[in-house]
């Protein structure tokens, strides 16, 4: 899909035609007219709509107008700025909307559509179902305002936990809980997937001083090698490497893969897992009574805290999930829960103006025409937030992407999530955004103090290092703003553990109520499950291959098989595709299968196992 600038014309005038080529299904209308994806809603025909109606039903999702094009006249805009010039000053947190093109029309069409997002979003904080699919509640504010949990149960569980955190990191970081050998505990390995890595990798990387008490290495995958690396780096300090399971579910097998390598490296090392790990080093966080739950509570892992049902993964990093790994590392994690918990209070406000998680939902639903028409490019002007785009991406794109909304109709909704970090990616995909392809909006995330007090000196007479990333950040927003590329900023004074938790929760905010702008589900993930689903049937045809092939290398002689034959003896001839890959990732892992021919021509390949085994054969 290309589409052309050069015309003169601004992107609103665009949008509309690159609508209709990137979807064919998207209805053209007449000029005066505002178009509606006619696949949304299956049931209902297209319909025309006033151009400055916006349906109050939250099932209709119809496309807001836009302008002509972006104010340019610089007293306008400077205007612009001043009026929608969000603060809040306990945080000294900004966010400026100043250059993303909405109306004043189409900020009080939204109006009674944020009223019904905040009304959603004070049942959830009351304790509704606000994940019907799993009949969950959503409780992820109370972590930072425990009182406000509707049962006391609750609100005591989440203080408990807390304290324990607190408790356990202070005796571990003082040496009260220590390895089998002699010393401290320099190192944590933390094992976990999804919304059991992607918060405390964030917040390492943002917020571990320099030299932790424990220093925190990831394993987030099933990559042997991978795996290999993080276990490598460890070295010499393996003997003294606290490893924390992170899994709510508690049977993920990445997770599960994770925590079988690290054992066998343990065993390697000549280390006494048992007393490593599980008398003394190993902590579950999962839920009660899970898989992983059960395992550590039956072999007496060192200490297991809770993660709870009516906390999503993805929204988990003020439970212990992201609190255990980051006070171990001496983060003050009680000044991230205040930040969470004052940015949620500011997002309680029904005034949209003043909220500050309103005005981004808000932003987002214009620039992307409420479908996703346009991807978010984040890119904080900080090396120590790169991960949070990351983090964004699982936040925002498992919450929002979906396929049907709450009603059951077909939306494939969703916003796309990238960026790394600026000036960085100046130098790399800056150019398209300036030039290319029309199709996302950018947040800007501006960091006002360069360094620690005390550190700067002017590179240049009246110029410091900083003054360049300030520079690049303010330069960059004005050439893509030139070339009508909109975008949102918003600035924080420092990196601490106040302005990061105040990150987290303005996002998450953020999406629960454009989730109920665009009358979706935000809290489930059914769509995960498929790959899950499918990645299990694979492997559940490679053991049924080896079982044949097994089978033909026990016979005297042993017989070679092609393909097509191993297909049939599998009774998956439809297969056959996924057969040759199976072998061919077997071949070049040095497993006992030995294929003859050429991998490069499928049809020539003849395949039988090294050795028979005569057990597996009954
Ligand atoms: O914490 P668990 O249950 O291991 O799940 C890890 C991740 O997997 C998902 O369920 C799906 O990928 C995420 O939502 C979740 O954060």
């Amino acid at each position: 899909m290309t589409s052309s600038i050069s015309s003169g014309l601004s992107l609103k005038q665009l949008t509309p035609h690159r609508l209709l080529h990137q979807n064919p299904s998207l209805v053209s209308y007449p000029s005066s007219t505002i178009r509606i994806a006619a696949h949304f809603r299956p049931h209902r025909v297209a319909r025309e709509v006033p151009p400055t109606t916006l349906s109050s039903s939250a099932n209709d999702v119809v496309l807001p107008q836009k302008s002509a094009g972006l104010e340019k006249d610089p007293r306008e805009l400077w205007k612009r700025y001043v009026d929608w010039l969000y603060q809040h000053k306990e945080l000294g947190l900004y966010l400026d909307v100043s250059r993303v093109g909405f109306t004043d029309q189409f900020f009080q069409e939204m109006e009674p559509r944020l009223q019904k997002a905040f009304t959603d979003m004070v049942e959830l904080e009351k304790g509704a179902i606000a994940n019907p699919d799993e009949g969950r509640m959503v409780g992820h504010y109370w972590l930072r305002s425990p009182k406000l949990a509707p049962r006391a149960i609750l609100t005591q569980q989440i203080e408990k936990t807390l304290d324990r955190i607190c408790e356990f990191a202070e005796q571990v970081i003082s040496g009260k809980i220590s390895p089998p050998q002699e010393g401290k505990f320099t190192q944590i390995l933390s094992i976990g997937i999804g919304g059991s890595a992607l918060g405390p990798q964030f917040v390492a990387e943002a917020l571990a001083p320099d030299n932790p008490p424990l220093k925190i290495r990831f394993i987030d995958n099933t990559d042997p090698a991978g795996i290999d690396h993080q276990i490598a780096q460890l070295g010499s300090e393996l003997g003294s490497t606290l490893v924390i399971v992170v899994s709510k579910s508690g049977g993920t097998p990445e997770t599960r893969n994770g925590l079988l390598e690290v054992q066998k490296a343990f065993r390697e090392a000549g280390l006494d897992f048992a007393k490593q790990v599980l008398v003394s080093g190993g902590v579950a966080i999962t839920q009660e009574n899970s898989l992983l739950d059960n395992t550590s509570r039956i072999e007496g892992w060192l200490a297991r805290f809770p993660m709870f049902d009516w906390v999503g993964g993805r929204t988990s990093e003020m439970s212990a999930v992201g609190l255990l790994a980051a006070a171990l590392q001496g983060i003050d994690i009680k000044e991230m829960l205040a930040g969470a918990a004052l940015m949620d209070e500011a997002n309680r406000t029904t005034q949209v103006r003043n909220n500050p998680a309103a005005m981004l939902a808000m932003c987002w639903y214009w620039a992307t025409n409420g479908v996703g028409s346009k991807d978010m490019v984040v890119l904080p002007y900080k090396d120590s937030l790169l991960l949070f785009s990351r983090y964004l991406q699982q936040l925002v794109m498992e919450s929002l992407g979906k396929e049907f909304d709450l009603d059951g109709n077909r939306v494939n909704q969703g916003i796309t999530v990238y960026g790394n970090k600026g000036s960085t990616d100046q130098h790399a995909y800056i150019q398209q955004l300036r030039d290319g392809v029309h199709n996302f909006f950018v947040t800007f995330i501006e960091v006002l103090r360069d360094r620690p007090p005390g550190h700067d000196w002017e590179l240049e007479p009246g110029v410091t290092c900083g003054d360049y990333l300030f520079g690049f950040l303010h330069g960059t927003r004005s050439a893509l703003y030139a070339n009508d590329r909109e975008s949102i900023t918003v600035t924080v004074q420092e990196v601490t553990p106040r302005s990061v938790g105040a990150l987290v929760a303005l996002y998450e905010r953020a999406v629960g109520l454009y989730a109920s702008l665009v009358n979706i589900n935000a809290y489930h993930q059914p769509g995960v499950e498929a790959g899950k689903k499918a990645a299990g049937e694979v492997l559940a045809l490679q053991k049924r291959v080896l079982a044949v092939l097994n089978e033909a290398s026990c016979k005297e002689p042993v017989e070679p098989l092609t393909l097509d034959e191993i297909a049939e003896q599998c009774h998956a001839p439809e297969e056959i595709e996924m057969i040759y890959k199976i072998i061919s990732h077997m071949a070049a892992n040095d497993r006992a299968l030995i294929a003859e021919g050429s991998c490069g021509s499928p049809r020539s390949v003849k395949v039988y196992l090294g050795e028979c085994n005569v057990d597996e054969m009954y």
